[in-house]
């Protein structure tokens, strides 16, 4: 059986949960904090960092977008990417702004738990988190964000939009975009969201 490496608000980790769950992928969970000493990622990654997907040979492939590459060439039913190239291609760009919200998010995070937060750094993350926030949201209408069907783009944008409202609640990116707004309720309604809720965690050792 798989074992995936998660946490409990992480984005990243949330796409490979929700990967798994929609094709149907029996996996154990390990929730840790991989910002403490005793995470367990260091023996997987040398980047220490989750999502780890562990093998039942106890080998591990790490980086989300690489993990869900893989789960698509090993596990292709049901298919999360289109079926043409070009359709891959936009899934994987909207994956890219996606996870490139997030990074932003994560460094707006820490960079506020420092005891002396530069602003021009916060205001230059916020930035990349509303131009990101933005270009998703140029590309929702009433369906999925690519082709006719789910797949990888709307995990990506899903879970990005989710984590905003652990770790960047003040940005009220539903009210600036009503159509993006909607189609995160959608996603959010299918069972592989509603058992992925990402939730804060408590991190009680030095970071930064
Ligand atoms: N690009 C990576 C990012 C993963 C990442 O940043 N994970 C965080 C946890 S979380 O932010 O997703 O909750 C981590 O393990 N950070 C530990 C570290 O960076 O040392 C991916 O997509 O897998």
């Amino acid at each position: 059986m798989y074992r995936l490496i998660s946490a409990t608000p992480s984005p990243y980790a949330r796409k490979v949960r929700i990967a798994l769950l929609e094709k149907g992928i029996p996996f154990d969970l390990q929730t840790e904090v991989p910002w403490h000493a005793d995470t367990a990622t260091p023996a997987y990654n040398p980047l220490e960092k989750l999502p780890v997907l562990v093998m039942p040979d106890g080998t591990g492939i790490y980086e989300s977008r690489f993990i869900l590459e893989w789960l698509e060439v090993k596990h292709p039913t049901p298919r999360l990417l289109p079926d043409d190239p070009d359709g891959v291609l936009a899934a994987r760009q909207i994956e890219v702004i996606a996870d490139g919200v997030c990074d932003a998010v994560v460094l707006l995070f820490f960079e506020r738990r420092r005891e002396a937060p530069s602003e021009a750094w916060m205001a230059r993350q916020r930035r990349k988190v509303e131009g990101g926030v933005r270009a998703l949201a140029a590309l929702a209408g009433e369906g999925f964000l690519v082709g006719d069907r789910f797949g990888l783009a709307d995990i990506a944008a899903g879970t990005a939009l989710g984590y905003l409202a652990v770790r960047f609640p003040e940005f009220d990116w539903a009210a600036e975009h009503p159509a993006l707004a909607a189609l995160h309720a959608r996603l959010e309604a299918r069972p592989s969201f509603a058992a992925t809720r990402p939730v804060p965690q408590s991190i009680t050792e030095t970071v930064v």
